[in-house]
């Protein structure tokens, strides 16, 4: 490792960045990432491991440092608190980090930090645990399955509690184990630049690991790429990164030539750029959101897909729009939600989504849906999509809005739930009556 650049000050620095400052994971990492794109492979690998590792299991790490330590984890220091717990999954999930490193380097760590009269205190604490790793104990799964489920998988017992009452045991268990499976990244063709063949044949000549996916005859997973914007495939917008659940989302809209759609919540643009990709040059996909700064980033995708029939427009989804009323073939209302699906990708969602936020996001979507529902011509289509697993946010706002809107007749709904290769996803295709 270069000793110019103090890998593990850098992971600190993203830890504290998501636990204190309250940014996004994703962000954090890719920040620290991007700033420090000179760095060796392997050194860039390990400040990836091992911050996505520490934030997807919190709850585990500090289960395991309360055992051992007087001063209890929500007592101690934020700095020490996060050194602690990336030294303890070190410890636990990197056996190629030789127990003494990760002890000496977490107490180095603590000096350079300013903490020098805490070395001991934190030198204690990881010789510990090293020590006694195999000796601590967890939850039983049999006499404790909530408490079981929310150490062994890092969840909030809440939510723990929630999805094993709205979906049953197995399901939680499955679906929470599924959030700490290395995440894959899933793309999608742009069909209007090159076909499957072809941009898999370049990948594979730009050095990437290539997986065709089973569910999308256009979509692929990609491995072992340093970063995207390295890849001239990407730049010249082959291909858009996009999660299985969300292409057969827009595939459920049925779009056909000449179609005018409009996104009310799209960026980045996603299921826009595909929609608009799908119409083959035809028809227009105006893609809106709710600030400028999400404008530009549709924009750039636009750009870098090079469609023409798709445009980006600063709108608030909550006011009416007078100048679209009945005008759109497609509404496609992919709305902001609780995000329990993508928990995977985004592991701080666990941490910081609330009951109550889910109510208040709920009550969002109803509102959004009563104003942006007016769009739809008679005989269009109204996508209601979320990335969530919650039946409040999904089948029962999708219930109330067939109720709400009796011209809407409901076609199809599906909710999946995530897995290795997909996102958890919701999906609810109205149609207006032709009356
Ligand atoms: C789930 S994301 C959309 C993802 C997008 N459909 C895609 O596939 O790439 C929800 C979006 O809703 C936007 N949003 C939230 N409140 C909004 C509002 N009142 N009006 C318009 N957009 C809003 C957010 O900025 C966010 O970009």
């Amino acid at each position: 490792m270069t000793d110019r650049v103090n890998t593990r000050e850098l992971i600190l620095e993203i830890l504290l960045q998501v636990t204190r400052e309250q940014e996004y994971s994703h962000i954090a990492i890719r920040g620290v990432l991007d700033k420090y794109r000179y760095l060796p492979k392997q050194d860039r690998a390990f400040i990836l491991r091992v911050s996505e590792g520490t934030l997807e299991r919190l709850i585990e790490m500090d289960y395991m440092i309360n055992q051992v330590s007087k001063t209890k984890v929500n007592k101690m220091k934020s700095v020490i608190r996060n050194i602690l717990r990336m030294g303890v999954y070190q410890l636990k999930y990197m056996d190629a980090v030789p127990d003494r490193a990760a002890c000496n380097e977490a107490v180095k760590l603590a000096v350079r930090k300013g903490f020098g009269g805490l070395k001991g205190f934190v030198n204690g604490v990881m010789r510990n645990i090293s020590r006694n790793l195999s000796q601590l104990h967890f939850p039983d799964p049999d006499k404790n399955p909530l408490e079981y489920l929310s150490v062994q998988y890092s969840v909030p017992m809440w939510l723990a509690e929630k999805w094993t009452t709205d979906y049953g045991y197995e399901n939680a268990r499955q679906s929470f184990e599924s959030f700490l499976a290395p995440s894959v990244t899933s793309v999608r063709t742009n069909l209007t630049l090159t076909t499957p063949e072809k941009l898999k044949a370049q990948l594979l000549a730009e050095g990437v690991t290539v997986l065709e996916n089973p569910r999308v005859d256009y979509g692929m997973f990609l491995f072992g790429y340093d970063t995207l914007d390295s890849l001239p495939s990407f730049r010249e917008g082959k291909f858009y990164v996009q999660d299985t659940a969300s292409m057969l989302a827009v595939e459920q809209a049925e779009v056909s030539e000449n179609n005018y759609v409009i996104d009310v919540c799209a960026a980045p643009g996603g299921k826009s750029a595909h929609m608009a990709e799908k119409l083959m040059g035809t028809g227009m996909v105006e893609a809106r959101d709710l600030t400028p700064y999400k404008v530009e980033l549709i924009e750039e995708n636009i750009r870098r897909c090079r469609l023409a029939n798709m445009r980006a427009v600063c709108q608030d989804a909550l006011k009416p729009d007078p100048d679209s009323m009945e005008k759109a073939d497609i509404v496609i209302a992919d709305l902001p939600c609780s995000g329990l699906g993508v928990i995977g990708r985004k592991p701080d969602i666990k941490y910081r989504m609330k009951p109550e936020t889910m109510e208040e996001l709920a009550a969002l979507q109803r509102q959004i849906l009563s104003v942006v529902h007016n769009y739809v011509k008679p005989g269009g289509m109204l996508l209601y999509s979320t990335c969530t697993v919650n039946p409040q946010e999904n089948e029962e706002n999708a219930g109330w809005f067939e109720k709400t809107y009796p011209q809407f007749r409901l076609l199809a709904m599906e909710q999946t739930f995530p897995d290795r290769f997909t996102d958890g996803f919701f999906t609810a295709k109205f149609k207006k009556e032709n009356i």
